[in-house]
C-alpha cells in the first residue's frame, strides 16, 4: 500500500506504508506505480516527497515473495516502477528515516534528491541473501558513488550510516529534525528546475583508470573471500557493466545475472537462513511460556556450587 496526499499547495507525498519494514510487496508496488503516475498527471503538483510510513523508509523488495512467481507477478516490477520516478518531470526527493536497504535504497537512487535523518543507514545487503541489487541499484550506484565505493558497498552489502552517506554523496542532505518536512520544503524550492543531470540513469560512471586491471584483481579479492559464494562475483560483473557500458544495456546485464542468481541453490539457503534466524528468536516451551510475554525473574540469591583449580 503507497498512502498518497497533498501537502503545502503543491507537493505529493507518497508513503510506503507495510509493516514492519515498509517492504516491497505487490500491493506496495501497486500503490507506488499508481501513486508516481497520479502525481505526474496531476497539473496542481508541482513535486514529490517519497517516505516510510511511521519511521522506516523500506527494507526493501519483499523477500517473502521470492521464489513465489505469482505473488511477483501480482504486482509491477520494481524495474519499472524506478524508471517512472526517475523519469517524472517533477523533482522527486527521498525522505529517509530509519533505514533504506537493498530496493528501499534502489528506490532512492532512482528518486532525483535524498534526504537522511542524521540516525539513518542505507545499504544493499542483496549479496546476503546471495543476490546482487536487481533493480537498478548496481547500475546506478557506481555512477553516484564512483566504482570503488560502490563496489565495497554491493559487494559487502554493509549499512553504512547517514554521516558516511553524506561524505559519499549518497545523500544530498542529512538533518536531525523531521525528515520529511525537511524534505518537502526542498521539494518546493527546487520546483521547476532542470532534472536531466539528477537522474543517475542518464549519467556516466566517473572515470577510472587502469579498469581492466582493477576488475581483474576485484575479481580476485572477491573470489578469494567468498568461499564459492555466486552473488559476490555477479555483483563485481555487474559494477564493471556499470562502469563499462550505457546505462540500458548495464540494465540488461544486471537482470541477465540477478535471474540466474534468484533460482539457484544459494539463495534459497540464504533465504531460509533469514527467516529461520528470526524465527529462532520466537521461542515457546510445553509450559506455554513465550519469548514476546514471559519476563525475566528477579535473582535475589546467588551461590557457587563448584570450584576449579589447576595447578602447573
Ligand atoms: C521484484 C523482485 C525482483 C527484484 C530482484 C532482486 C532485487 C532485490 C532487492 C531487495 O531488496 S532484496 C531485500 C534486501 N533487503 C534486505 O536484505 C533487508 C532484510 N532485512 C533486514 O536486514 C532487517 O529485517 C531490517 C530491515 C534491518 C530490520 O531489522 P529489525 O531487527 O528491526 O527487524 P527484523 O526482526 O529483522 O525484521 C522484522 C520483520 O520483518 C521481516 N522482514 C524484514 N525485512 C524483510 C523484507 N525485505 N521482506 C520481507 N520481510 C522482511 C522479518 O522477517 C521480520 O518478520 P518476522 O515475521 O518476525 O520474521
Amino acid at each position: 500500500m503507497a498512502q498518497y496526499r497533498i501537502v503545502s499547495g503543491s507537493v505529493a507525498v507518497i508513503s510506503i506504508q507495510n509493516p514492519p519494514v515498509n517492504a516491497l510487496s505487490a500491493a506496495v508496488r501497486n500503490g507506488l506505480l499508481l501513486s508516481v503516475r497520479t502525481a505526474s498527471s496531476d497539473p496542481l503538483v508541482r513535486s514529490v516527497v517519497i517516505s516510510g510510513h511511521n519511521g522506516p523508509f523500506c527494507g526493501g523488495a519483499d523477500i517473502k515473495e521470492f521464489g513465489n512467481v505469482s505473488h511477483l507477478e501480482s504486482g509491477p516490477h520494481l524495474v519499472e516502477i524506478f524508471e517512472s520516478v526517475e523519469a517524472l518531470a517533477k523533482p522527486v526527493v527521498a525522505a529517509i528515516e530509519g533505514f533504506a536497504l537493498g530496493g528501499g535504497l534502489e528506490l532512492a537512487l532512482a528518486c532525483h534528491y535524498r534526504f537522511g535523518h542524521s540516525e539513518a543507514r542505507v545499504g544493499l545487503p542483496e549479496v546476503s541473501l546471495g543476490l546482487l541489487p536487481g533493480a537498478g541499484g548496481s547500475q546506478r550506484l557506481p555512477r553516484l558513488l564512483g566504482v570503488r565505493a560502490a563496489l565495497d558497498m554491493i559487494v559487502t552489502g554493509r549499512h553504512v550510516a547517514a554521516g558516511e552517506a553524506l561524505n559519499l554523496g549518497l545523500l544530498d542532505r542529512v538533518t536531525d529534525g523531521n525528515t520529511v518536512d525537511a524534505a518537502v520544503r526542498f521539494a518546493q524550492s527546487v520546483e521547476g528546475k532542470p532534472l536531466d543531470d539528477r537522474r543517475l540513469g542518464n549519467r556516466p560512471c566517473p572515470p577510472l583508470e587502469n579498469i581492466d586491471a582493477f576488475f581483474e584483481d576485484a575479481l580476485n579479492r572477491v573470489r578469494g573471500r567468498a568461499r564459492g559464494a555466486a552473488a559476490p562475483l555477479a555483483c563485481v560483473q555487474a559494477v564493471r557493466g556499470a562502469a563499462t557500458l550505457p546505462f540500458l544495456q548495464g540494465m540488461a546485464l544486471e537482470k541477465r545475472l540477478v535471474e540466474t542468481l534468484m533460482t539457484s541453490g544459494q539463495a534459497q539457503a540464504s533465504r531460509y537462513c533469514f527467516f529461520t534466524e528470526r524465527g529462532a528468536a520466537r521461542w515457546t516451551t510445553p509450559t506455554g511460556a513465550r519469548w514476546d510475554t514471559c519476563r525475566a525473574r528477579p535473582i535475589s540469591t546467588a551461590a557457587v556450587i563448584g570450584i576449579y583449580a589447576s595447578c602447573i
